[in-house]
């Protein structure tokens, strides 16, 4: 190959993913280095700028651009020769790392970035990942070393490594993983590869004398070999570290693979260092102890936070649990991948898996029990869950229904053999006061004996002191938890590495749904004009008001486009489920066209009946659900959905949401494709929550379209609030409600709305495309009326109105036993 001169990166490629901006501004010759003695605060810090400083350029001369993008113009970095053939960009000043989807050497790229960087977007083309300390401590502790990290990093990048992400990367990889608590032979060891190590936690006044033996060295045995364990369903049952390192192969497309791979032995040596024998040395502390040395690991005076393992193969203090996949259970590659790093050493390693809702998170959790083979507790965030975790474990292994423990306020099952499966909710065991006889027995026996296993479901929504008290009460040697959105809006998501562990894996939603393991999913936002009446009644509210949510939750014109889509959607055979977090709109909506609905007082036995109706009667193709479906709900019949209202700006539900069509049944049919609806009143507040809300989707690869035509909606035959005195009574309607009826419904034990309101970070501002519905699903296009009457005059509440309003809920009344008596 010819030898190819310096080229200085365009500008504008560079500056792409500036697009999805931070607020945080960088200055010019670089901020204080991060030493030693700067590490205070580095666990919740992103990587920072670092000593580099910038070479400043004459940018007016240069070009007529260059210039536009201010600071941001990355056109005078250095690039490597071969730099084509490299897929990262890694942008000097904050480490954020820039991959190009379309290189041939992205899979690889991508697997070793979500080992090592947080994902904050990715888009078709081009992805981007930030370098943080959570993000290397995670790394360090699935096994990657520093030098590892700076090497691959740097053969994979277009430019020279930056120094000051080189420094960062050594000085958070120097203290991170050095540590792991281990728990053998049911005793707690503090162990590391290197003695001096442990020999700084002896030293230190407030872990030293908390060791147990008075010897004077450690004791000294050999390092879990990595690939030791046989992970369950996997179809050669190899070691870990095949998985790892070639996830996905026989999917790979051959000429791209072969293209591939052979670039990469060009440009990365295989680093065979793998399976050398190292020594670990240990000393023993007590149990009670566990908390305390763990926090002051954590003191940025010790500053060596600890990773947990469990050796369950040389655990023969705790009983085994009979249990294996079903030989028909085969998990998918990237449960495998997930696994493979919980499981890498032969040990169980305590952490976060993320995978997208409908991916089968529930599959994982269970070939995790399948392996560790001990005690398993699992808790989920409601009694609905709990019922189907068991129902899952029953389908997917082998092992006896009876050993298996329900803990709930109805169900206080036991096991009968010396271990098992318990199965309860994060309130229950959290709860301290009132405590029934019954429950307490049942809490005590949990609280008495030691697990092998804890499943964390829905981790991202719990809050941090409850987690405390759970790991806390509940002696669990390893720790699994598992999301689909490692998000929270108040920014407490970080704590989560603390307490359970860092996140060992992350998905890739695009890529899950291109090889069909999830729908592939159109999205659009259709905005609903509102009505005249309902707008100024809008205007009139205070800002603060319910009021206003009730108001663009029932517009006329929004529950117009809501029957027009549930009509337009049932006539082309989908299942449809429509969300409404506010329950006066949920059962408003669902009474007028004759749905049937669930929210949260919506008894046991009528839920499971309307959702099996929905399965499987052909006469019951849409359903109305609250808050309570946002997760856990196993529908895979639904193929569209519609959200008429939500909880303000929250990432987590929109994306929980959407997960309820990922798993749709049809979703490898050809040319198949889920739709998922937010209707939105227009110029209401409503909009601004609505963009919002899509940050989290948008950067998973989701575009979401703006239908503004309803085609023919006006001649729609049936179209409710079609007169003028149609939607006055509705407004009227409205208007009497109580404040408390705009309030987003409240469940008991519910710990999604303990998340706070949907904050987010400044700058996040999602792009909507124009589009139509028949671009999304191949209709024609739609003209659509606003309906421009003039202002209608202000209703009296007078007693005839109101005994109207009181016939129209009788017969609304007659309407849904009317429902209930076709559901049977
Ligand atoms: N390896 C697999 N083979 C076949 N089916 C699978 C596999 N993994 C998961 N599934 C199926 O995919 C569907 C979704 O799984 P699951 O309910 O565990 O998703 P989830 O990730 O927990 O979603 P959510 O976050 O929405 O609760 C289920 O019907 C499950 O049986």
């Amino acid at each position: 190959m010819p030898p190819v001169k310096r080229k200085r990166a365009p500008a504008a490629a560079a500056a792409t993913p500036m697009t999805v901006d931070s607020d945080e501004e960088y200055t010019e010759d670089g901020a204080a280095g991060n030493s030693d003695d700067e590490n205070m605060n580095r666990l919740t810090e992103k990587f920072s700028m670092g000593t580099y400083a910038r070479k400043k350029k004459p940018t007016a001369s240069r070009d007529p651009v260059s210039h536009l993008f201010k600071n941001r113009d990355f056109s005078d970095l250095e690039l490597k020769p071969d730099h084509e053939k490299r897929p990262l960009w890694i942008e000097p000043y904050k480490g954020r790392i820039i991959l190009e989807s379309f290189n041939p050497l992205f899979k690889l790229a991508e697997g070793f970035l979500i080992e090592i960087a947080e994902p904050q977007s990715r888009v078709s083309r081009i992805h981007e990942y930030t370098i943080t300390a959570h993000s290397l401590f995670a790394a360090v502790s699935i096994g990657l070393t520093t030098s590892d990290i700076i090497y691959k990093l740097d053969q994979f990048s277009k430019t020279p490594l930056p120094d000051n992400l080189r420094n960062f990367i050594i000085q958070s990889t120097k203290s991170f993983g050095k540590v792991r608590l281990v728990l053998k032979h049911t005793k707690y060891y503090l162990e590391s590869q290197d003695p001096a190590v442990l020999q700084k936690l002896l030293r230190d006044p407030v872990i030293g004398p908390l060791r147990i033996d008075e010897a004077e060295g450690f004791t000294k045995e050999k390092a879990p070999k990595m690939g030791g364990v046989v992970i369950p369903g996997t179809k050669t049952a190899a070691g870990a570290k095949e998985a790892v390192q070639q996830p996905d192969k026989a999917k790979e497309d051959d000429d791209a693979e072969a293209q591939a791979e052979q670039m990469t032995a060009t440009l990365l040596e295989e680093d065979d260092d793998d399976e050398e024998q190292d020594q670990v040395h240990s000393f023993e502390i007590h149990a009670q102890s566990v908390e305390a040395v763990s926090k002051r690991c954590r003191h940025p005076d010790v500053d060596l936070p600890l990773t947990e393992e469990y050796d369950f193969n040389n655990d023969d203090h705790n009983a085994n649990l009979e249990i294996d996949l079903k030989p028909a259970a085969q998990i998918r590659p990237y449960q495998e991948q997930a696994l493979s790093k919980m499981f890498g050493n032969g040990r169980a390693r305590s952490g976060i898996i993320v995978l997208p809702c409908g991916a089968g998170k529930t599959l994982v959790g269970i070939t995790a029990a399948c392996t560790v083979r001990k005690g398993v507790i699992v808790l989920c965030t409601s009694a609905m869950s709990v019922n189907q975790w068991k129902d899952e474990f029953v389908k997917w292994s082998n092992v006896n229904p009876d050993d298996i423990a329900r803990f709930t306020a109805d169900k206080k099952d036991q096991f009968t053999g010396n271990t098992g499966i318990v199965i309860s909710t994060y309130s229950m065991v959290t709860q301290s006061k009132n405590r029934s006889h019954d429950s307490q027995k049942v809490m005590n026996f949990i609280e008495e004996r030691e697990w092998g296993l804890m499943v964390l479901d829905e981790v991202h929504v719990v809050p941090a002191e409850m987690f405390k008290k759970v790991t806390y009460k509940i002696k669990a040697h390893s720790k699994l938890g598992l999301t689909a959105t490692l998000l929270r809006e108040d920014d407490k998501i970080q704590e989560l590495n603390f307490l359970i562990g860092p996140k060992l894996y992350e998905a890739n939603w695009q890529e899950l749904s291109e090889q069909g393991h999830i729908a592939k999913v159109q999205c659009a936002e259709v905005w609903c004009s509102m009505t005249t009446e309902f707008y100024t009644e809008y205007l009139r509210q205070g800002s603060t008001t319910n009021k206003r949510g009730l108001l663009f939750t029932m517009n006329p014109k929004k529950f117009q486009a809501c029957q027009y889509l549930i009509d337009y959607h049932e006539k082309r055979g989908d299942k449809i489920i429509v969300f409404s977090d506010n329950v006066y709109a949920l059962k408003s909506y669902a009474v007028k066209l004759g749905k049937a609905f669930i929210y949260g007082e919506t008894p046991n036995s009528e839920r499971e009946r309307i959702l099996q109706n929905f399965k499987q009667n052909p006469a019951v193709n849409t359903i109305f659900l609250s808050k309570i479906g946002d997760t856990s709900l196993d529908l895979p019949e639904a193929t569209c959905l519609i959200q008429i209202s939500s909880h303000y700006g929250s990432r987590r539900q929109e994306a929980q949401r959407l997960g309820r069509i990922l798993r749709a049944k049809r979703r490898n049919q050809e040319g198949f494709n889920a739709f998922f609806y937010s209707l939105v009143s227009k110029d209401t507040n409503e909009m601004y929550y609505s963009s919002k809300r899509q940050a989290f989707l948008v950067d998973q690869g989701y575009a979401f379209k703006v239908i503004t035509h309803l085609q023919d909606i006006e001649n729609f035959k049936g179209l409710a609030f079609s007169t003028a005195q149609e939607r006055r009574e509705l407004l009227q309607d409205v208007m009497l409600q109580s404040e408390t009826a705009g309030e987003e419904e409240k469940i008991e034990g519910d710990l999604f709305s303990q998340g706070g309101v949907g904050r987010m970070g400044k700058g996040k501002r999602v792009k909507r495309a124009a589009g139509t519905l028949s671009e999304l699903s191949g209709g024609r296009d739609m003209a659509y009326i606003e309906y421009n009457k003039s202002r209608n005059k202000e209703l009296k509440k007078s007693n005839a109105f109101i005994s109207k309003i009181k016939r129209t809920a009788a017969r609304d009344r007659q309407k849904m036993k009317e429902v209930k008596d076709m559901l049977g």
